[in-house]
């Protein structure tokens, strides 16, 4: 009897896998694969890699498998799982078995595995994002309720247009050029192919969901490309049977400076000078980033322009990105210049992984200490135990916590900075005074502003990028990303769109997760089932455009709501992005502050820690001046002359100090 009822369970796993099979092979008739890097679909959101596309491969056949055989034995895939001989059977065919054997070790892997030594894929490259709250589809995986939501370009239209330039009063263009350089560091989502969704030949493929252009569109006619993200599913504990659509992060979620180094070996060998190997490849004359496989947009007439390389292939997007990166890549040669000249018995690995690791921890310090206390303010900061301390180690790890990047952070917190985007990006010159603009719109994809005349004006966007201020947080998006995003599309619209395409659960119940208040109606006031966050006018827009309080998307409720007490985001992303901050720091074993092997010494540490942004900037650029806090603007009107800090007027460069190397001398 017993082995009859195993042999009916196996053939029923067979079945299901079969079926399973079969609908990849469907599915792959629609999108065989053809990852084409270098185009500007790819550059919009990056198209999906050969490793993504096993990915979702997998994913379909798991996902497809496990439904057929929920349906045919009416069991959940918990009670499946419990099943001995069904999950072992549907392991050994659809789940690729891990081979990974962990070796302490003082520097990362390159893709983040063995991270954490009992979860070795805890935050590593080409993994499914995990997530706050379990997502929400329509049937077959669809968007949710997309019959009733409004268009996500209506929504931009209503909501996201800017009518006027409301440029910030506290926070420089260098607060949105970090921002977007740490996005880098920690997330690559994937999108499931290269195609045109808006042509009705592929109105009926699942890897495509158009935004629907309302009638009488200022810029769009009827439709807007859109393109699915890939799917995947995660392993669980449990077992492998799954039917969870998730999507992937094709680079670590570590911050660990992957968007200079890359996420793999081979990516990385790219990257490193040929000759001096502990150096990270720069093109001469002009200390700049190498050329490399690397997609841009040049005009004719800019014919010693160069499309930049680096370890995140979205180096190219705007100039102020660009310029960041060169800071970054000319640091680590810098250190790695000290520290060989300090240790010249070490040899060339020892030296690139050693500034590799410095340069981690420099990136995690200016982070967490100087650009995050702007985004979330000090009350989440406090709560979350975020700052790091003045001196010494902390051993804040917790090797039960999974870094990984939560959905809703890469889909929709993180893309509050798309507000900050200014319409221009410009020149300033020594003088503080003469502003040499340009459209964002001829700027994006266009590293001419970093490269023209070997680098000879990087000096000056610099300037004008930590001088002159972002815009506003709030919900206003420039014209430049709104209507003229590469050309093409509507930046807040896809954010709309990606959060859909994700299932992400609504604006109200990312209130309760996060203990805040879920609104019963759009009405505002103090009363716990009102929109206790938002101005009137805002509420008056949600609730011209949603049918239902319900109905409101995460980043459309969330990017309206008015700002938490000293920080630049509400308190609903304040929570998501302080929530994705804390595992970060302390579900990474290699964090900065840690004690041990994969840490520092006391003295390394003490010397790290009093590494400032402004220094590196004077460095690497020659500035004369800056102000100490290089994400704040000067003070209006108090400056110069105030030697109050929280005017934080310029001070010389020359009174700037650099890592001091000595602790280093072995
Ligand atoms: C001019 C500047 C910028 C441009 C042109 C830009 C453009 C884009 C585009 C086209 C996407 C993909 C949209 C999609 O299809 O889903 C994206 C994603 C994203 N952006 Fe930006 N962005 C900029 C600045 C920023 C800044 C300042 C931040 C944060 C501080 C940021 C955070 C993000 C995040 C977290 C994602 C999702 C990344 C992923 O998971 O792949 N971006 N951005």
């Amino acid at each position: 009897e017993l082995k009859k009822s195993s042999l009916t369970k196996l053939e029923d796993v067979l079945e299901s896998v079969f079926f399973g099979r079969r609908k990849l092979s469907e599915f792959r008739k629609l999108n065989p694969l053809t990852v084409k890097e270098s185009n500007l679909q790819h550059q919009i959101s990056p198209v999906k890699s050969g490793r993504s596309h096993q990915m979702e491969s997998d994913a379909i056949i798991k996902t497809e498998a496990t439904r057929h055989l929920m349906e045919k034995t009416g069991k959940t895939a918990d009670e499946l799982m419990a099943d001995e001989v069904i999950n072992n059977a549907f392991r050994e065919l659809v789940c690729p078995s891990s081979t990974v054997r962990c070796t302490p070790s003082e520097y990362r892997t390159m893709d983040g595995s063995c991270n954490n030594m009992k979860n070795p894929d805890w935050g590593q490259s080409f993994t499914a994002q995990r997530r706050f709250l379990p997502p929400v589809y329509a049937t077959g995986d669809k968007p949710r309720n997309s019959e009733n939501l409004p268009s996500a370009r209506k929504i931009s239209n209503d909501i996201f247009k800017a009518t006027e330039t409301v440029h910030d009063k506290k926070y420089s263009g260098l607060t949105m050029a970090w921002g977007q350089l740490i996005d880098h560091d920690v997330t690559k989502t994937p999108t499931a192919g290269n195609i045109d969704c808006c042509n009705t030949t592929n109105a009926d493929n699942p890897i495509c969901f158009p935004i629907e252009v309302p009638e009488g569109d200022e810029r769009f006619s009827n439709c807007l490309n859109f393109v699915r993200s890939a799917a995947a599913t995660s392993s669980t504990t449990k077992g492998c049977l799954n039917d969870r659509r998730e999507q992937i992060n094709e680079i670590t979620a570590f911050i660990d400076g992957g968007m200079l180094y890359g996420s793999s070996d081979d990516e990385l060998s790219l990257l490193r000078d040929q000759t001096i190997t502990y150096l990270l490849k720069t093109k001469e004359p002009g200390n700049l980033l190498p050329t490399g496989p690397s997609f841009c947009l040049i005009t004719d007439d800019q014919e010693n322009d160069y499309c930049q390389h680096a370890g995140d292939t979205r180096v190219n997007v705007v100039p102020t990105l660009g310029a960041v990166h060169t800071l970054l890549v000319r640091e680590h040669n810098r250190i790695a210049e000290g520290i060989k000249n300090l240790n010249i018995q070490w040899s060339n690995d020892k030296v690139f992984d050693e500034t590799r690791k410095i340069m981690g921890a420099i990136i995690q310090h200016i982070t967490y200490n100087e650009w995050l206390p702007i985004v979330v303010g000090d009350d989440y900061m406090n709560q979350y135990n975020l700052k790091s301390s003045e001196r010494g180690h902390v051993n804040s790890y917790d090797p039960n916590l999974d870094p990984s990047l939560r959905n809703s952070f890469s889909a929709a917190a993180l893309r509050y900075a798309h507000s900050l985007i200014m319409p221009t990006q410009a020149y300033l010159d020594k003088t503080y005074r003469n502003e040499e603009s340009f459209s964002l719109e001829s700027q994006q994809l266009n590293p001419h502003l970093v490269v023209q005349e070997n680098g000879g004006r990087l000096e000056d966007l610099v300037r004008w990028t930590t001088y002159k201020p972002c815009m506003t947080s709030d919900r206003m998006f420039e014209d430049g990303i709104r209507n003229f995003l590469f050309g093409t599309s509507d930046l807040p619209a896809r954010n709309v769109q990606r959060g859909r395409d994700h299932g992400l659960p609504s604006y109200n119940e990312f209130r309760s997760f996060c203990g805040l208040s879920r609104a019963k109606n759009f009405k505002t006031g103090r009363k716990s089932n009102r929109l206790r966050d938002h101005s009137k006018e805002n509420a008056r827009l949600l609730k011209q455009t949603y049918k239902s309080i319900d109905d409101v998307d995460l980043y459309v409720g969330a990017i309206t709501e008015r700002l938490a007490p000293g920080a630049d985001v509400g308190p609903t992303f304040a929570c998501l992005i302080a929530k994705q901050f804390d595992v970060l720091k302390r579900g990474d074993s290699f964090w900065y502050e840690n004690q041990g092997l994969q840490g520092f010494s006391e003295e390394k540490l003490n010397a790290i820690k009093r590494v400032r942004l402004s220094s590196l900037l004077c460095e690497h650029f020659g500035l004369d001046t800056i102000q100490p806090d290089p994400f704040k603007i000067e003070r209006a009107g108090r400056c110069p002359g105030s030697s109050n800090t929280k005017d934080n007027c310029m001070v010389r460069c020359s009174e700037m100090k650099l890592l001091n190397f000595s602790p280093w001398r072995v």
